[in-house]
């Protein structure tokens, strides 16, 4: 068992460098001594996914924390704070509460931290397979390499990269490149100013690729922006992860969370339960006597199957119930299965039969379509009170089961001790060790009448009259519900189980670079951390917030973020296992934005530029604001920019960039649009890395190249290494969409229960 934070010991040539190592490789050596048993929280809270409110390192704002926790399951609905969602993952459920949470794309082409190094002036940039007209297989994954890798040239982080040639779509030879590549001058902030006499302002088709020059008047604000990823020491490149640094794990609180993901859900079955099914087994088994009362016609137990089907089907239905409710997938039965009861509204109990399909969302059931779909449709489904002008996009508010009812008041109980467990964990850093000082315990905020008894409101005999009760609890908004000793003893006691058995994990899907300073503070206490949201690991890049950068990334082990890169492709994941088999990557080919990927095949099918990109961003594939897409921000920072400096965040809202400002760039990209099909080509969204240096910009490319096929959000990523070096690695799929990121998002969750294993 290696140690943890410990760097690979096998050499890693040119772009692996030193500690750091990807977490997944981090993970595979990670020593994590495991702890005993499960946190005991009472079942009824596990059973029946009580929401838990809880507030974590004070107002702050995040999408969600996911508690993964073992043995038991927990989610908060309705948080006071700004924290989004509290998701709990337990060994065996998970569930994501909105699992149409928002997130939009990563780009690991921003990764490397301000330590690493910068790859200016390298004018020999390694040429793109997409780059040849003989390049046009029909299949992606079988894309022959035109790029010739000089090894000597990989890694050279910070030097010139010179002569990396690339191959000529004429002829179909390789074809040195030279000098091409703009200058990059460094700039007070961190970010780059792109200047050259080869700058893409004049030609950056051509750099890129070798393709005949562009003319700037067809897009007359196109900046000269090359981007070249910030390095800020020289040393390194765009693969080198930040951070695997320091800090061992010593801590031994870690359990066995999460022992058998694989296993998602356990039904227990009652004796009696057990008992009834073995008895209507034996009944219908097939032995000789039952299979000649049956051709005898003798068989005088049609009665009784038929109540015992219809109880089957009613006890079916109950399963299905409880797995929706659960959050599980819920399995298909044909409706015909049903229609007996359904021929029979009321069965014995008196319940109203079911329709499957109605009531148990499923993979194969669930029509819900993202296209177009406003913003708010596509985040997730309207409740039935909720004003809707479709009824297909409706659910059911869950009734409380009978069984919550029953055990109403000690879940609640529980919610809220376990909230408090939470505050007072982090009021005390309890992930840190307790200290000296003496322990503090949190105030709560009462919002819930029902607490009211807890803390003596309903007991206050004084207080008969509303305005009394209101006055009371004004007074006492902020109550200290650690009343007695016992209380207290018992939220140790939990806070102390919660510290050895479970990970917390704050989840980012905000768009935000400010949450830095909040994860910062979430790995310092020893949480996890997972980032939908790329702009926290770009911050340290461009020198803003660079401190809490700095501390973020130290605890490099405890964050993922697969889904910042191709939303739930997994791109960070395979570079990641390619560097630590010791296989060093020479270049990565792709097209990483999802919104730019369908803008351009959008347009291309004659679709305006400011309607198209107004439906990628009602689609769920843009940044919040799509500028972010469109100025290639969100592939890597300081690029090609689609939009002219006047319509930039400086100069208008979002929403008026969306609504007035966009139409003015339709005839320029149309023209563009248009010269590039009078070519037999088409426009796409290109991104290069190679050694230290990063470049992403509007190609022209020939139609039936990989990239030229590309449509819709698809991302695809093509990974050149020693071992791929002629046929690259092939990641390709939708790189943009809320279902896609959330299932990025909740496989980096669960990704981290390695680390309590
Ligand atoms: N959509 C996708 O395909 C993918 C998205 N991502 C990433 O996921 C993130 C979210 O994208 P997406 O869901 O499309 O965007 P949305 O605009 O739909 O969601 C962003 C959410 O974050 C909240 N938010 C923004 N800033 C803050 C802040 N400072 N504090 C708290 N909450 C904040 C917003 O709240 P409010 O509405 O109140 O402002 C909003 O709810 C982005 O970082 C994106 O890059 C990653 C991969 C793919
Ligand atoms: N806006 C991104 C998706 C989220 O990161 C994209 O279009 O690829």
């Amino acid at each position: 068992m290696g140690m943890p934070n410990q760097p690979l010991s096998m050499p890693f040539p040119s772009l692996l460098r030193g500690p750091n190592v990807p977490p997944m490789a981090q993970n595979n050596q990670m020593g994590v001594l495991p702890q005993p048993g499960p946190f005991g929280m009472n079942q009824a809270v596990q059973a029946l996914n009580q929401v838990m409110a809880m507030q974590l390192l004070g107002q702050q704002n995040l999408n969600f924390l996911a508690s993964l926790q073992s043995g038991s399951l927990f989610l908060a609905n309705n948080l006071p704070q700004n924290i989004n969602q509290v998701v709990g993952l337990p060994n065996e459920q998970v569930r994501l509460q909105d699992p149409t949470m928002q997130g939009n794309q990563i780009s690991a082409l921003n990764f490397p931290p301000s330590s690493h190094p910068t790859g200016s002036n390298n004018p020999g940039f390694v040429g793109s397979p997409h780059m040849s007209k003989n390049n046009s297989n029909t299949n992606t994954s079988s894309v022959k390499s035109s790029v010739d890798v000089k090894k000597n040239t990989v890694g050279q982080s910070g030097k010139p990269i010179s002569g990396s040639p690339m191959q000529n779509h004429q002829n179909g030879k390789y074809m040195q490149r030279s000098g091409h590549w703009p200058q990059v001058n460094s700039v007070g902030d961190g970010e780059r100013n792109v200047k050259s006499e080869n700058s893409p302002s004049k030609n950056f088709t051509r750099n890129f690729h070798g393709y005949g020059k562009r003319e700037s008047s067809h897009m007359r604000f196109q900046k000269p922006q090359l981007h070249h990823s910030k390095n800020a020491n020289g040393s390194g490149g765009p693969f080198n992860m930040p951070g695997r640094r320091g800090g061992g794990n010593n801590r031994t609180f870690f359990s066995h969370c999460f022992k058998n993901p694989a296993r998602c859900l356990h039904v227990n079955y009652t004796e009696n339960e057990i008992q009834q099914w073995r008895e209507a087994r034996r009944k219908n088994f097939p032995t000789r006597a039952n299979i000649e009362k049956k051709l005898t016609g003798s068989d005088t137990s049609n009665e009784d199957a038929d109540s015992d089907a219809k109880l089957r089907c009613q006890q079916l239905k109950e399963v299905l119930a409880k797995q929706a409710e659960l959050g599980v997938e819920v399995a298909e039965i044909p409706p015909s299965y049903f229609s007996e009861l359904e021929n029979h509204p009321e069965n014995e109990n008196g319940r109203k039969a079911l329709h499957v399909t109605d009531q148990f969302p499923s993979k194969y059931n669930n029509k819900r379509g993202s296209h177009g779909r406003d913003k708010w449709n596509a985040k997730r489904p309207k409740l039935k009170n909720e004003a809707s002008t479709d009824s297909s996009h409706t659910v059911e508010k869950r009734e409380p089961t009978l069984l919550q009812k029953l055990l109403n008041a000690e879940i609640k109980r529980d919610k809220i001790q376990l909230l408090q467990a939470f505050r007072f964990m982090t009021l005390n850093s309890f992930f840190n060790g307790l200290h000296d000082k003496p322990l503090e315990f949190p105030e709560i905020m009462v919002k819930d009448a029902e607490l009211e008894n807890e803390i003596g409101l309903k007991k206050n005999p004084s207080l008969n009259k509303n305005a009394d009760r209101a006055a009371f609890v004004q007074s006492h908004g902020q109550c200290q519900i650690f009343k007695d000793s016992e209380m207290m003893d018992k939220v140790i006691d939990i806070a102390g189980h919660l510290g050895r058995s479970t990970g917390l994990a704050v989840v980012d899907c905000s768009a935000s670079s400010e949450t830095v300073n909040i994860l910062k503070q979430a790995v310092g206490l020893g949480c996890c951390v997972v980032l939908a949201n790329k702009k926290p690991l770009t911050c340290g890049i461009l020198h803003l917030l660079q401190e809490a950068y700095e501390k973020l990334i130290s605890n490099f082990r405890r964050i993922r973020f697969e889904s910042t890169v191709g939303a739930g492709l997994p791109v960070i994941a395979s570079v990641t296992r390619v560097l630590a088999s010791g296989d060093p990557i020479y270049c990565i080919v792709g097209s990483l934005s999802g919104t730019l990927g369908y803008v351009m095949s959008e347009v291309e099918a004659g679709k305006l530029f400011s309607k198209v990109v107004q439906a990628a961003k009602s689609l769920g594939f843009t940044e919040p604001d799509p500028r972010d897409d469109l100025r290639g921000m969100d592939v890597a920072r300081k690029v090609d920019s689609l939009y002219p400096d006047e319509l930039g965040p400086n100069s208008m809202s979002t929403e008026d960039f969306l609504s007035s400002g966009l139409s003015s760039v339709d005839r320029d990209f149309q023209e563009r649009v248009r010269v590039a099909s009078s070519k037999g080509k088409v426009l796409r969204y290109v991104c290069m890395i190679e050694g230290s240096r990063c470049e992403v910009g509007l190609q022209e490319l020939p139609k039936d190249s990989p990239l030229g096929r590309l449509r819709g959000s698809d991302n695809v990523v093509e990974i050149y290494s020693r071992c791929y070096k002629d046929s690259p690695l092939v990641i390709q799929g939708a790189g943009a969409g809320n279902d896609t990121t959330a299932a990025g998002v909740l496989a980096d969750i669960i990704d981290l229960q390695d680390l309590f294993q």
